[in-house]
C-alpha cells in the first residue's frame, strides 16, 4: 500500500512504537490518517455512517437541530446533510481535539448542502446543549470517564424535545469472559485482513488502555433508561461494535392517538 496524499494517509501510527500515542491521543498523527485508521479498524462504520443519515429523517422536520458529538472529521454530520435535503437543518458537530476541529472545518466545507453544518471545539463533558430533535454519538462515549457518562446522557435526554432520538454507537465488552475473548479475537483478524501487523494491533491496544474504557450492552441501556428513554433497540451491530437507538417519548401525542375509552 503506498502512502497517500497529506490528508489521506494510511495508518502506519504503530508500526513501530511512538511515544507520543502512549497514551492513545487524538493529536495531529492520528488526524492525518483517521480516515484510513477507522475504515481498517471499526466493522461497519461505513454502514454505520449511511444508516445514520437515513434513520435521521424520521426525526428532523425543517428547522430541527441535530447534535454530532465527537464529530472527528465530520462524517455523521454530512451523512445526516446528505439524507435531509430541502431541509434548513442547523448541525452542531461537536469536538474536543484543536487537530480535528481544523480538519473537520475543511472537510465539512468541501461539500454543500442545505444543513448548516457549526463545527465547534467544545467538551461534550461541560457543553450546554440547546432544545434539539437528534442527538448522535458516534464511538465517543467509550473516550469520556465513565463516571461522567450518565450525566451527559441524562442533559442529552433533558434537550431533546419529545419525539426526539439519540443515537449511541460504541464498541462494547461482552458480558462473559469467553464471549469477550470471541469478539476481540473475531475483531482482531478483521484488523489483520485489513492489513495491521500483530504489534501494530497489540501497541494500540496497549494505547487505547485506560483511555477507551468500555461499557456492556447491559450497561448502556440501563443508563440509557435511568436517563428516561424507554426501550433503547440495537440497530446495528458487527462483533463488538454496536449502535443502539433510543427515543424520547412523546407523551402529549401517544395520549392523543390513544384509543378513545366510550361508556357503553
Ligand atoms: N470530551 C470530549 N468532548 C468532545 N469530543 C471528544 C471528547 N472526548 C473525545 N472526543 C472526540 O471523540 C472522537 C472519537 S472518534 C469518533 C468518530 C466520529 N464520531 C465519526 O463518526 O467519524 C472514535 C474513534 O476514533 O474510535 C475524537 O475525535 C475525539 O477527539
Ligand atoms: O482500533 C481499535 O482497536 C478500535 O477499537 C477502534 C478505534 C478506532 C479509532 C481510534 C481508536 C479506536
Amino acid at each position: 500500500m503506498s502512502n497517500k496524499t497529506e490528508k489521506n494517509k494510511v495508518d502506519r501510527l504503530f508500526k513501530e512504537s511512538k511515544q507520543d500515542l502512549f497514551p492513545f491521543k487524538f493529536n495531529q498523527s492520528v488526524v492525518d490518517v483517521f480516515p484510513d485508521m477507522i475504515n481498517r479498524s471499526v466493522p461497519g462504520y461505513t454502514t454505520i455512517v449511511d444508516g445514520i443519515g437515513r434513520v435521521s429523517r424520521r426525526f428532523t422536520d425543517t428547522s430541527s437541530r441535530v447534535y454530532d458529538l465527537g464529530c472527528s472529521l465530520g462524517n455523521v454530520s454530512l451523512s445526516i446533510a446528505k439524507y435531509n435535503v430541502g431541509k434548513a437543518l442547523t448541525i452542531e458537530a461537536i469536538d474536543n481535539s484543536p487537530a480535528m476541529v481544523t480538519r473537520c472545518k475543511e472537510h465539512v466545507g468541501a461539500y454543500n448542502y442545505d444543513a448548516f453544518i457549526q463545527v465547534q471545539h467544545a467538551d461534550i463533558t461541560a457543553l450546554e446543549f440547546q432544545a434539539c430533535s437528534l442527538v448522535v454519538i458516534n464511538f465517543t462515549l467509550q473516550f469520556i470517564n465513565p463516571s461522567l457518562r450518565q450525566a451527559i446522557i441524562d442533559k442529552i435526554y433533558a434537550s431533546l424535545e419529545p419525539g426526539g432520538a439519540l443515537i449511541l454507537s460504541e464498541k462494547i465488552s461482552a458480558s462473559s469472559d469467553s464471549m469477550d475473548s470471541l469478539l476481540i479475537d473475531l475483531h482482531h483478524e478483521f484488523k489483520r485482513e485489513n492489513g495491521y501487523s500483530d504489534l501494530e494491533i497489540s501497541q494500540k491496544r496497549t494505547a487505547l488502555e485506560n483511555v477507551m474504557i468500555l461499557d456492556t450492552l447491559k450497561q448502556h441501556k440501563q443508563r440509557l433508561e435511568q436517563a428516561g428513554f424507554e426501550h433503547p433497540s440495537v440497530w446495528f451491530q458487527h462483533f463488538n461494535f454496536m449502535s443502539l437507538i433510543a427515543i424520547k417519548q412523546d407523551i402529549a401525542n401517544d395520549l392523543l392517538n390513544a384509543p378513545q375509552l366510550t361508556e357503553s
